[in-house]
């Protein structure tokens, strides 16, 4: 086997590669493709001895908000697939090594996914760092506790007439959301990906403050989903608020649809202060909680450096890469919230997994829940606790971003 780095030229066959290890029919492009953004210098063909592709790996320049409001690049893994006839023979594994050693090579230090299955990426290095809820709220029971403050207005839009407002709302919102990804221009440039980054038809209410400022915008589908009964679906694709206000008028405005029964969040983050605008708490039932976005550091000094820090402290972390061969001891000071991170000879606080980093890095998992569930050993009686301050967030990290 051999692994090579692919070009323009090499589309068609990544594609159709990919396509048969997802198990789906390779087609021509259609209205708006999701492979369109691809960044073809960025991706990996696996080869067998005859020069006949098997696997596929690729990657996106994105960049990425960490928690205190810093942005930091970041490779957002894509369009990982082996064919059936050759798993479980390690072309994965090789794949990643090639990628997360490319990676590093051009100086980048962060990487992100969306897997598909929660079992594979962790070996790689990779944990889950970001979380997702789909919520349902029955409209009779939907009353909110605080009314939404007056002096805001909704406009109704289509997807079609509203592209530039709805990328500039986003770029603003991604820039103070940890955990949140850009859309490059080109993205919306090719209607790449999911609603409303595609060109799909789809409902647009934005939301404007009481001064005229545009302060966010729920994409919606109404759909009938019991016919017998003439029940109406309102479903949120994605609701992305700069204040709590918008999110809460926006909230309200799909809350007081007519002829509709139920009101679904696809994505929230657990923690959304949603469930607690909701004067019956009982009212909005998860239906669905996923992991979301994985995170892996390449390069532990800096990855701790680039992101803020909600109290100053000190932590000595002692970081194993085993699918890296790679083993370091760390001593984190943070000082008016700004992190250093270097190698130290001192005795270790806490000891952990690369993976497991990675789930702390973005604030929403607490060191301390970790080393209850027996992942972080904690050699110092209260390091966990001391992590679990240092390394918060001033708000739970979310990632709507779809790639
Ligand atoms: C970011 C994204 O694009 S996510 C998309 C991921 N792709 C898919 O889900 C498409 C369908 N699945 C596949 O194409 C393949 O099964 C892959 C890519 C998930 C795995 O490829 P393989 O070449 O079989 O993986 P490889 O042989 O390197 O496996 C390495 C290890 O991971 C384990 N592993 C790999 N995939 C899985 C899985 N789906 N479930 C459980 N274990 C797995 C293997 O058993 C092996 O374990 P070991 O080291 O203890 O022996």
């Amino acid at each position: 086997m051999q692994i090579r780095s692919t070009t323009e030229a090499d589309l068609d066959t990544f594609l159709s590669t990919l396509c048969d290890a997802f198990g789906s029919v390779w087609q021509s492009p259609g209205e708006s493709p999701w492979w369109a953004a691809y960044e073809m210098d960025r991706h990996l063909l696996a080869e067998d001895a005859a020069g006949r592709p098997i696997g596929t790996a690729g990657a996106y320049s994105f960049e990425l908000t960490l928690p205190g409001g810093a942005t930091a690049p970041a490779a957002g893994i894509t369009g990982v697939g082996v064919l059936p006839s050759h798993r479980r023979q390690g072309v994965l594994s090789a794949l990643m090594r090639h990628q997360l050693e490319q990676l590093r090579g051009a100086g980048e230090f962060l990487a992100v996914l969306l897997a598909t299955e929660a079992v594979i990426y962790r070996r790689f290095g990779y944990g889950p760092a970001s979380y997702r809820q789909r919520v349902a709220v029955d409209l009779g029971r939907g009353a909110f506790a605080v009314p939404v403050e007056a002096g805001g207005s909704i406009e109704l839009r289509h997807r079609a007439d509203c592209e530039e407002e709805l990328a500039e709302v986003y770029d603003r919102v991604r820039l103070v959301q940890p955990g949140a990804l850009s859309r490059p221009a080109h993205w919306w440039a090719k209607g790449a990906g999911r609603p409303p980054v595609s060109r799909a038809p789809r409902h647009i209410a934005f939301h404007r403050d009481a001064a005229g400022r545009l302060q966010g915008y729920a994409c919606y589908t109404i759909a009938v989903t019991d016919q017998q009964r003439s029940l109406r679906t309102l479903t949120v694709e994605e609701l992305v608020a700069a204040t709590d206000e918008a999110q809460a008028a926006l909230a309200r405005y799909c809350l007081d649809h007519d002829l509709v029964s139920t009101v679904v969040f696809a994505d929230l983050p657990p923690r959304s202060p949603l469930r607690w605008r909701l004067a019956d708490y009982r009212a909005a039932r998860t239906e669905a909680e996923q992991d979301y976005l994985w995170v892996r550091l390449l390069d532990v000094p800096r990855a701790l450096a680039a992101r803020g820090y909600p109290a100053d402290g000190r932590l000595v972390v002692e970081v194993d890469d085993p699918f890296l061969g790679e083993r370091g001891r760390y001593l984190l000071v943070v000082a008016d919230g700004v992190g250093v991170c270097e190698p130290t000879g001192e005795p270790t606080e806490l000891a952990l997994d690369v993976a497991d980093l990675g789930s702390l890095y973005l604030g929403g998992t607490r060191a301390s829940d970790l080393v209850r569930a027996g992942r972080i050993r904690e050699l110092v009686p209260g390091a966990a606790l001391r992590a679990d301050a240092l390394l918060g967030a001033e708000r739970e990290p979310h990632c709507v971003h779809f790639f």
